[in-house]
């Protein structure tokens, strides 16, 4: 049992977190004396954390209702630091005799991941997050991608930097974006599991820090109705056995038929699975042309109005060639999204797909060649409610689950008035 003779205090913690449907964080916490216990016997959760909406609204199903019990279990080896007392390990959902709850969506990766390697193939994912951080100061001085946005916030960048080193949290990169205090760091690849605890992790160093300073995080899709919006893009690379598949080919960019046939895999999926990768009821106002939220179904090197930017293999990417996925925000719970985007590059590469022509200008101007992305909540819901990918991926529960919170969360505010919705959800995704 851990305690003072491990150097922990009579008031250190531990906190294990699950990221449900709706992309919000639910945590459960336990004194650190009780470590062993979170990882041998979990702690105890409603199967309704499953069908929790972003406004808390339990959008019961059949298999998710008052009845049963679950249990959100850790791993002592995934147990970071974050300081203050608080430690915290990305949690799964489990039966309570420890089998893996088929709603769980960590699981969901996972099985996702040991697909691929049954083909040979192994992927890795950098995260990127986006945020924006609200005070009086940063309205006043800031520029897209300015030095004075982040000397003005260079105090919340170095805690962040601090926090991370001690939670060993690998940022690569820090700077202000476009939107009036909205700024992205970007994490190193890891294995698509460890990305996505990357993901949340980052957020909760983020949410934390910018309130020791007196700030608010947000991680909406659409902070300020009219404003920009935050991505939740991810860094995408595969290699077959010890090759890289996004490079050293005979096409475009260098891409082999395999890399090739990923992305068509990628763009072929993108409609179905919009409402896992930006599937809240704000996250049509983001999915626009000119936003380079990557709205325009097609690929195209450094295209930043693309679903699928090709970064490819130069001495500018160090870790290689990725595909950028920009559609995703950061509503998206990072487990489910990335195990679609894997499932969907994995099924393109299974059936050889043809890599489709290369867009290299701005979509937009070839009005109306290019198809957009899915945006009515019944084009959506109905995409996602029929594809037989996202069942074979995510099993008949997570569908269920999905389909209800992201149905009930359409049918709620989609009609209401965008300032008060964004206004209403603008810190639901803050830790
Ligand atoms: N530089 C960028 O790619 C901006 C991304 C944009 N904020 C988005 O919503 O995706």
């Amino acid at each position: 049992m851990p305690g003072a003779e491990d150097g922990f205090g009579p008031t250190d913690r531990i906190v294990g977190s699950i990221v449900d449907m709706a992309g919000v964080s639910r945590a459960k916490v336990l004194p650190i004396s009780r470590l062993s216990t979170f990882v041998d016997s979990g702690a105890g959760a409603s199967p309704s954390w499953t069908v929790f909406c972003v406004d808390d609204h339990l959008a019961f199903t059949p298999s998710f209702s008052v009845v049963g019990d679950l249990r959100l279990r850790i791993d002592g080896d995934d147990v970071r630091d974050l300081g203050n007392g608080t430690y915290w390990a990305p949690a799964c959902l489990t039966e309570q005799d420890g089998t893996p709850s088929l709603a769980c969506t960590r699981y969901a990766l996972r099985r996702v991941t040991a697909r691929l390697a049954e083909s040979g193939l192994t992927a890795r994912i950098g995260h990127e997050i986006e945020f924006a951080l609200f005070d009086a100061a940063t309205t006043e001085e800031w520029s897209a991608y300015g030095l004075n946005a982040v000397l003005t916030q260079e105090e919340f960048i170095e805690r962040l930097l601090a926090a991370a080193s001690t939670a060993a949290l690998p940022i690569e990169q820090v700077h202000a974006e476009a939107g009036l205090g909205q700024f992205e760091v970007s994490l190193a690849p890891a294995d698509p599991v460890e990305a996505a605890d990357n993901a949340v992790l980052a957020r909760a160093l983020i949410s934390r820090i910018a309130r020791a300073q007196g700030l608010r995080a947000s991680f909406s899709p659409m902070p300020v109705a009219g404003g920009a919006g935050n991505g939740a893009h991810q860094h995408v690379s595969f290699t077959e056995g010890d090759l890289p598949i996004l490079s050293g080919g005979p096409g475009p960019h260098g891409l082999t038929p395999a890399g090739g046939a990923a992305v068509a895999g990628i763009l072929r999926a993108l409609p179905e699975f919009t409402a896992v990768l930006a599937g809240s009821a704000l996250s049509h106002l983001r999915l626009r042309p000119g936003m380079w939220s990557g709205v325009f179904r097609c690929w195209g090197l450094e295209n930043r109005e693309a679903a699928v930017r090709l970064c490819a293999d130069t001495a500018g990417n160090p870790h290689g060639a990725n595909l950028e996925i920009k559609p995703i925000d950061p509503s998206a719970n990072p487990y489910l999204s990335s195990a679609a985007i894997l499932g969907a590059a994995h099924d393109g590469i299974a059936g050889a797909l043809p890599l489709p022509d290369e867009v290299s200008v701005d979509p937009a101007d070839l009005t109306g060649a290019v198809d957009l992305l899915p945006t009515l909540p019944s084009d959506v819901l109905g995409a996602f409610e029929s594809s037989a990918l996202a069942r074979d991926l995510f099993g008949p529960l997570i569908m269920e689950a999905l389909a209800a919170v992201k149905g009930y969360e359409h049918a709620e505010y989609r009609e209401k008035p965008v300032d008060g919705v964004a206004q209403r959800f603008r810190y639901a995704w803050t830790s």
